[in-house]
């Protein structure tokens, strides 16, 4: 029976709660006011409520952190919210320190809320702290070693080989093409369906959504427009790009090409395959032009694609927790939750099906004296984890769900955007695309009689799929005659692999690759917060407000730490003068330089940031010791944008229209805009041809789309 609530009740629950929130607010006020931080140099606030946090919404296009840097030195403070201090440095030694001390300098609770909406959660590898993360991080990281990246090759190859076909299927006819839609445009209004013109012409504006970047909360990646709802766009025109020289004997005439959809298409192919063995079909539903897309891709899209506007909800969560729990989830995306978790929970099942399976039949070989390769695919690694009976060793379901959505996200977005940024400095730079395709064309490749690819089988979901086509390409001619499809399919895999191997170490190509992610890194800015008071060195003593020599800086638990990769990658310090430009070259003379003082016996120049990789901070770095949060699929990364320069590089010459400028919108990963049209959201036009001579016969697929 109800009871009214007492009188007393009523009168102290909104006590209670502004209490709270005095309380909180007074706390925050005041943990900022003694925060050490508020001693640095740094720019003036343009506002009490939002600090610099406007300014920055543009950093990456306008160079505010070198300009910063260049007034207040490599270490300073900008405001955040209700001035309160942030530290940001470009120190090397102090960004080793934070970088490297994961879990004393964890990422803030706004930055995981905003992933885990992402992430599916806390329990993915992105979002996980402490000895959670501790252990996750020992259960993947097999999944992810040399080797293991190896066995995927054949996933990278046939959709590079796919989406060159495409490609050069555009370039010979390009009024019968269409650019997708991009599955992962951030979308601010989906248009309406039914307003999309399959033919319009040639100058109509592009339906394309526009783009919502904040850049004060890292948001989720970005939205999929299930292409039932969402205009068809054409962006190829047949038109010669102002500037471009003609780069080597090309056929055709150039058409005008938004990459970055069809580049986020097959990366997404990518990862699905190689990482859970689903099919998105990604690339194939934009190249016949389907109405529908895989039951996953839509539910990601819709949970990656929500776009977070700028609310006041959104701030007074970051500084009152308990207001997070009052996220609203509308209709759609409570569906897309749900269909996520579905299809999460059925490859899991099936895939944990097959590991029983495979373990028995280990256990009868172990027994017969065989020897089975146990798989270690990143599924199955999961899998393995969820039976494992070694606590220590053990995955829940929900931590096997957050990561399938985690590794969606992370593993796709990022690389689709580091190949967009390539072919479009390869497009500027006529110089470089021709050193380097020239390299590129140097690699003899197998050729012969078509041949299964060994993938994963795709998994069969509800989705009214195509029937699978396996990709082939041709054996090696040092290869025996096959004399089966088994031994054609071996004999074709290690061939390709041999070539995977060959282009691993193609000088060149490494050196425009590092060079692309060094000024394009994917994911510009990352942010820290200290769990308790430390000092941290820097390399660079600096002069604090008072006047005071400093050697070291110290910050309070709760402090915010922005660590600027972009900027980072870009010091003139460490890359010299040129540091904005895009020259490859300087990576060969930095390998001479080393060869040099070895073959001298001295050390080289040493490291500048002891970043993952290259001496950038672009996947980030960490120490496996005291929290290792940089990228895991880093080596995955590398082979995928490796794999498809060569095959679209040495077919496909790019070229770009001079006064068509294209700025970066960050949103998480960078992404690229044109300037005067932010209306069409995130895009990047380039002029593609065919390049004569092409050897486009040597590496095939068999396309079931497509004209030769
Ligand atoms: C060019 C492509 C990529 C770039 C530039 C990149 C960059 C990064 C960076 C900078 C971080 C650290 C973020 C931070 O500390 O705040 C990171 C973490 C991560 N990346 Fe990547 N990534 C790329 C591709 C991939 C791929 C292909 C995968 C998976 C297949 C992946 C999975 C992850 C995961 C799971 C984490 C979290 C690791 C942890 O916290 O332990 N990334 N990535």
């Amino acid at each position: 029976m109800y009871s009214p609530p007492s009188l007393l009740l009523v009168l102290l629950a909104p006590a209670a709660v502004t209490l709270y929130f005095l309380w909180t607010f007074l706390m925050l006020v005041l943990r900022q006011a003694r925060s050490p931080l508020r001693h640095l140099p740094g720019p003036p606030s343009p506002s009490f409520f939002m600090g610099n946090l406007r300014e920055m919404h543009d950093q990456e296009n306008n160079g505010l952190v070198a300009r910063w840097a260049a007034a207040y030195g490599s270490t300073f403070v900008y405001r955040g919210f209700i001035g309160g201090c942030r530290l940001m440095t470009v120190d090397p030694l102090a960004v080793n320190h934070i970088m490297s001390r994961g879990y004393e300098y964890p990422k803030p609770d706004f930055v995981r809320d905003a992933l885990a909406s992402m992430a599916a959660g806390y329990e993915g590898l992105l979002t996980a702290e402490g000895d959670m993360h501790r252990k996750q991080r020992k259960i993947l990281n097999p999944a992810f070693s040399a080797a293991q990246i190896r066995s995927l090759t054949p996933i990278f190859w046939e959709k590079a080989i796919r989406l060159r076909d495409i490609w050069l299927d555009i370039t010979a006819s390009p009024k019968a093409f269409f650019t997708p839609v991009d599955p992962f445009a951030r979308t601010e209004a989906p248009p309406s369906p039914g307003t999309a013109d399959p033919e319009p012409a040639a100058n109509a504006p592009l339906l394309s959504p526009s783009a919502v970047t904040t850049s004060f909360l890292p948001n989720p990646f970005a939205a999929f427009v299930p292409s039932k709802s969402s205009p068809t766009i054409p962006t190829v025109r047949a038109r010669q790009p102002a500037g471009s020289c003609a780069l080597e004997l090309a056929s055709d005439a150039p058409c005008r090409l938004d990459v970055l959809p069809w580049l986020a298409r097959a990366a997404l192919d990518v990862i699905g395959e190689a990482g859970f063995g689903y099919a998105f079909h990604s690339l194939e539903a934009a190249a016949e032009r389907r109405d529908y897309e895989s039951e996953l891709a839509q539910a990601f899209g819709v949970i990656f694609g929500t776009a977070r506007k700028f609310r006041v909800m959104t701030i007074l969560q970051v500084w009152f927790p308990v207001l997070r729990r009052f996220k609203r989830e509308n209709a759609a995306m409570q569906h897309a939750q749900a269909t996520m978790r579905k299809i999460g929970t059925e490859l899991i099942e099936q895939r944990r099906a097959a590991v029983a399976a495979e373990s028995e039949a280990e256990k009868r070989s172990t027994i017969e004296g065989d020897k089975t390769v146990f798989d270690r695919d990143l599924l199955s690694v999961l899998v393995r984890s969820n039976i494992s009976e070694v606590p220590g060793q053990r995955m829940s379901m929900n931590e096997l769900l957050c990561q399938i959505s985690t590794f969606l996200a992370a593993g796709h977005e990022t690389s689709a955007s580091a190949l967009t940024w390539t072919l479009y400095a390869l497009a500027r730079c006529p110089s470089a695309q021709v050193k380097l395709r020239a390299e590129l064309r140097s690699v003899p490749v197998p050729s012969g009689p078509s041949v299964p690819v060994s993938s994963p089988p795709p998994f069969q979901s509800s989705f009214p799929q195509q029937p699978s086509t396996p990709a082939s390409v041709p054996s090696s001619p040092a290869c025996s005659p096959p004399s089966s499809p088994t031994s054609a399919a071996a004999a074709h895999d290690a061939a390709m692999a041999a070539l995977f191997d060959r282009i691993s170490h193609l000088p060149y190509l490494d050196a425009v690759v590092r060079e692309a992610l060094r000024l394009y890194a994917p994911i510009t800015t990352t942010m820290r917060v200290a769990t308790q008071d430390d000092v941290i060195p820097v390399a660079a003593p600096y002069t604090d407000r008072r006047g005071r020599m400093c050697e070291e800086i110290r910050v309070r638990k709760g402090d915010i730490i922005s660590v600027p990769i972009q900027a980072m990658n870009k010091g003139r310090e460490t890359w010299g003068e040129d540091a904005d430009v895009f020259r490859p070259e300087r990576w060969e003379e930095a390998r001479h330089r080393e060869e040099r003082c070895e073959e001298k016996g001295e050390k080289g120049r040493g490291k500048h940031v002891q970043g993952l990789w290259g001496n950038m901070l672009t996947f980030g770095g960490g120490n496996p010791v005291n929290g290792n949060r940089s990228c895991i699929g880093y080596r995955f990364a590398l082979s995928e944008i490796k794999v498809f320069l060569f095959v679209l590089l040495r077919d496909i010459e790019f070229s770009n229209d001079s006064a068509v400028e294209i700025e970066k919108k960050v949103n998480v990963v960078t992404r690229p805009c044109v300037k005067s049209e932010p209306h069409r959201g995130n895009q990047m036009p380039l002029y593609i041809r065919r390049v004569l001579r092409s050897p486009s016969s040597d590496l095939r697929t068999d396309r079931h789309f497509g004209v030769s």
